[in-house]
């Protein structure tokens, strides 16, 4: 059956999900026989192949609630392993921009995680993506950082400063929208998720600095968008061999 929001039927197993719509097409420069398959609302949905492995790209917007939307449609389409390959601000000084941050769990901060199951309930990395995303960091020799992540539902709030500081000192390493909800219902589905964000906004008290940190290293930022992708389908390789023999 066509899904309602994502306008798809059937899907790769690798999945990778972007936020941002103009993402997904620049992930379809890295891949063979890209097709754009559907386009709907902020869903757009691409499949090709890298390495001869089926994979599909699928944007999810902004925020948990229309991340698993997609989420929930993609596995009705036959998804199993999903990498968000988001972009995040840091909550930690040493943290550059272009750095890879791999989540290994989230602050549920989102509101969509919450429609499903009280906060008692962790929202963690699939374990077999965290350690392949971890190990092709290093292989590929990426700066990168591996810790608690957190995940919101709004930048605009009147205690935004505060609340940075707040998790600065808990050592949450960044910020971004989508990953703890998909984490958490990822996890009641039975299916496999993994987070790597690339950070675009250095952490700073004043969070103006970091807009204007963003502007002016723009190359920085977009390198790092180019390896995060590389990362998430080299790990997603390595899991497809490992569980399936080379083919
Ligand atoms: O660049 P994406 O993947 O959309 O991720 C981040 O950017 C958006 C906010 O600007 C939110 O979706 C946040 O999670
Ligand atoms: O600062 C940032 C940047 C991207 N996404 C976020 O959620 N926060």
């Amino acid at each position: 059956m066509i899904q309602p929001h994502i306008q798809c039927e059937k899907v790769s197993k690798m999945v990778l999900l972007p936020g941002d719509p103009q993402r997904v097409d620049r992930v379809g420069g890295f891949l063979d026989d890209a097709v754009v398959i559907a386009n709907n609302r902020e869903f757009k949905t691409l499949t090709g192949s890298y390495k001869g492995m089926q994979v599909t790209v699928t944007s999810t917007g902004i925020g948990g609630a229309s991340a698993v939307i997609a989420l929930e449609e993609l596995i009705n389409c036959g998804g199993e392993y999903f990498i968000r390959i988001g972009s995040a601000g840091a909550v930690q000084k040493d943290i550059n921009i272009g750095d890879l941050i791999i989540s290994m769990a989230s602050v549920r901060e989102d509101g969509a995680s919450a429609m499903y199951i009280n906060k008692d309930y962790p929202a963690v990395s699939d374990f077999e993506i965290l350690t392949a995303l971890k190990n092709n960091a290093v292989k590929l020799g990426y700066e990168h950082h591996v810790g608690v992540t957190r995940s919101h539902d709004s930048f605009y709030i009147d205690d935004e400063i505060e609340k940075m500081e707040f998790w600065n000192k808990k050592n949450v390493l960044g910020s971004d929208m989508e990953t703890a909800s998909l984490f958490v219902i990822g996890k009641l589905r039975g299916v496999k998720v993994g987070s790597v964000l690339n950070n675009v906004v250095l952490y700073s008290k004043d969070v103006k600095d970091g807009v204007n940190d963003y502007v002016n290293q723009k190359d920085l930022a977009q390198q790092g968008e180019d390896r995060e992708i590389l990362l998430a389908l080299e790990s997603l390789h390595e899991i497809k061999i490992n569980r399936d023999g080379s083919f």
